[in-house]
Order: structure tokens, then C-alpha cells, then sequence
């Protein structure tokens, strides 16, 4: 994957200045009707602005966005979509509804199935981390409303992080409250982003952070009013499109590619390590108490 990303990148300056008579016309038509693709399934819906070569990618899951089997292969086939599209340069990653960005992983496919599905439901986790936190766009979460466990770590995989200003939206890595451990590239992506001891401390005790809290720990780098996190979303990618994307990608590359490596090179072992933990009775049982918690918190 590396190699290819490198590769891509050592296309990506000539494309741009070779085209860039083609894309300035482009440009100017661009301002009379504004091109955008969309490539939207039932779960995500993807607009592609070509004259500024950013895809907004909303999620689309209700009621709350949790990451099931179906929403994460059909969010992989997405990402690697945008990710050989050539006129793609940045990605935004939002929640098509406001209030939840991601409710993470789908509890009830950890829940009560088999150990083939359980394995088969981790692959498709570590497909959506290893596109997310490898990809060679510049990747921005507009986290519009509350994101823990895999909600946070879609959210930590991003480049930049601009989250609501609204003290009821909480971000973090909450396992531990669910009675389950986050793995060992959860804690790696989080500690590259606030460090060894914000992360120790704040997986122990499975720590949801409202957002004025993320931004002090660093979780999330700007807070903006609810109404403006799309259109900040946009202002920051412009300026992080101003880099050209060899040197960026390449950087990013550098300094991610040790923490991707120790996951590709034990993919099978984190698997079988997932499939012994999740059927081990105690555990089934702490998810099926934190589910019915959840639901009492309802009624
Ligand atoms: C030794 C090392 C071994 C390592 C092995 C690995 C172990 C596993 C690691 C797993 C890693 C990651 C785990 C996760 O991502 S688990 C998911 C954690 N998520 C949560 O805790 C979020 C729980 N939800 C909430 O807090 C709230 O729902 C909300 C997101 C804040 C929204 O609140 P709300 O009031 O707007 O909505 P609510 O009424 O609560 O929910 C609506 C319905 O949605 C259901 N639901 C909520 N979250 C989930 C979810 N994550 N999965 C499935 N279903 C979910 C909720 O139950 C409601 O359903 P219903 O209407 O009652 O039927």
C-alpha cells in the first residue's frame, strides 16, 4: 500500500501542473456551475466537488451511525473509490445527521453471533483503519455531534479534527465502560495524536470527552459554532491543498507508516485475538448489560 501511495504521490505534482491550463478553465466554468459527482449508496453519501478536487462523505446509518458489517464495507469500497479517483485530493468526514457523528462499532455484531462472522466483522474494522489512517488524501472530520469508540477512532484516523461546540457532544475511547479492551491500533492512533499519558490514562477509564474537553487534551483540534463546522471543514482543506500532495503524502506516509505496519504484519493474529476475547462468555455478558443499560437510559 505504501508503495503505491508513494508512487501516486510522484504523479500526483506532475498531473497538477501539466494540467493546469485545462484546470483553470475548468476552474472558471466552475464558477459559473459548480461540477460535483456524487457517488451515494445507501449508507454514505459522497459529493465530489471537481474544481476543488474535495468529497464530502456523509454517513448516513440511522439511528446512530454505528459502524455495522454492511456501513463498513460499503464506507471501504468508498474511500478506495476516492482514493484512485485522480481529480480527488481531500476528504471530509461528516455525519449525514446532526447530533451523532458515529455511535462506533455496531455493538449487536459483536453480540451473540458466530465466531466465523465475528472474525469476518474485526477484517472489515481493520479495512476501514488501514484505508483511513493510510490514505494519501487530506482527510478532515467535521464531527457534528458525539463519536465514541470506532466513532473516535474514524475521527483520530483524520488529519485535522473540527469538532461542534457543543458541551452535550462527547468524543473518546470508551471500551472500557463497555467491559472490552481497545486494541492495540486504537491506543496507537490515539497516542499519536495526544500522547502516551492522556492515552493511558484516559483508556483505563474508558474517558468520554465533551467537547471543550477534547480540544483542551488535544483530541480535537478546533472547536467551531455547530452551524460552521462544514464550511470550516472547507476553509482548512483549501489551505491544506496549498501543499503539494508528493511532499505531503509522503510525510504522512513517514510518520504513519510504523504505526499501519504493526497492524498489516499481524492482521490474522489480531483476528484470532478479537474472535478468543469477543465469545469468551464474561465478555458477551458485559455487552448484552451495557445494551440494556443503554436502553433503559432511554426509557
Ligand atoms: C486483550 C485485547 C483483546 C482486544 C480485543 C478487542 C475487543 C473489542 C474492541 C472493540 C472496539 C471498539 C468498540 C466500539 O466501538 S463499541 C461501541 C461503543 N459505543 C458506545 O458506547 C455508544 C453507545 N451509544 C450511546 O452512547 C448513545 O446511543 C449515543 C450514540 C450517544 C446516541 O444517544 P441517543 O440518545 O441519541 O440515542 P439512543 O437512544 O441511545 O440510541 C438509539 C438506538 O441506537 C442503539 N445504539 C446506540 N449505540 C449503538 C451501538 N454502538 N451499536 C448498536 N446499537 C447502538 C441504541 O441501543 C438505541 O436502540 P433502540 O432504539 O433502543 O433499539
Amino acid at each position: 500500500m505504501a508503495a503505491l501511495g508513494a508512487l501516486r504521490s510522484c504523479w500526483a505534482p506532475a498531473r497538477l501542473l501539466t494540467g493546469s491550463a485545462h484546470h483553470s478553465n475548468r476552474l472558471v466554468l466552475c464558477q459559473q456551475t459548480s461540477i460535483k459527482r456524487h457517488f451515494s449508496n445507501n449508507k454514505i453519501l459522497v459529493e465530489l466537488d471537481e474544481a476543488t478536487g474535495v468529497a464530502v462523505m456523509k454517513m448516513k446509518n440511522p439511528p446512530v451511525n454505528s459502524l455495522s458489517l454492511d456501513f463498513l464495507t460499503e464506507f471501504s469500497i468508498t474511500l478506495e473509490k476516492l482514493e484512485m479517483d485522480r481529480g480527488c485530493r481531500g476528504l471530509i468526514l461528516t455525519s449525514a445527521s446532526p447530533k451523532i457523528f458515529s455511535a462506533g462499532l455496531d455493538i449487536m455484531e459483536m453480540c451473540g453471533k458466530s465466531a466465523e462472522h465475528y472474525g469476518e466483522f474485526w477484517r472489515a474494522v481493520q479495512e476501514m483503519w488501514l484505508k483511513l489512517y493510510g490514505s494519501n488524501m487530506v482527510t478532515i472530520a467535521a464531527i457534528n455531534g458525539s463519536s465514541p469508540a470506532g466513532g473516535c477512532l474514524m475521527a483520530l484516523c483524520c488529519d485535522y479534527r473540527i469538532m461542534a461546540d457543543n458541551p452535550k457532544y462527547a468524543i473518546g475511547l470508551n471500551e472500557t465502560q463497555l467491559g472490552i479492551v481497545a486494541p492495540f491500533w486504537f491506543k496507537d492512533t490515539m497516542s499519536n495524536v495526544v500522547g502516551n499519558r492522556v492515552t493511558e490514562q484516559a483508556l483505563q477509564l474508558g474517558q468520554m470527552f465533551p467537547a471543550p474537553e477534547a480540544l483542551k487534551f488535544g483530541l480535537v483540534d478546533q472547536l467551531v459554532p455547530e452551524e460552521k463546522v462544514q464550511s470550516t471543514a472547507a476553509s482548512v482543506m483549501a489551505q491544506w491543498l496549498t501543499v503539494p500532495d508528493h511532499a505531503r503524502q509522503i510525510t504522512k506516509s513517514m510518520m504513519r507508516k510504523q504505526t499501519t505496519d504493526k497492524l498489516v504484519n499481524n492482521r490474522e493474529a489480531d483476528i484470532k485475538n478479537f474472535v478468543s476475547f469477543i465469545t469468551r462468555d464474561s465478555i458477551q455478558k458485559s455487552l448484552q448489560v451495557y445494551m440494556e443499560r443503554l436502553r433503559q437510559r432511554k426509557q
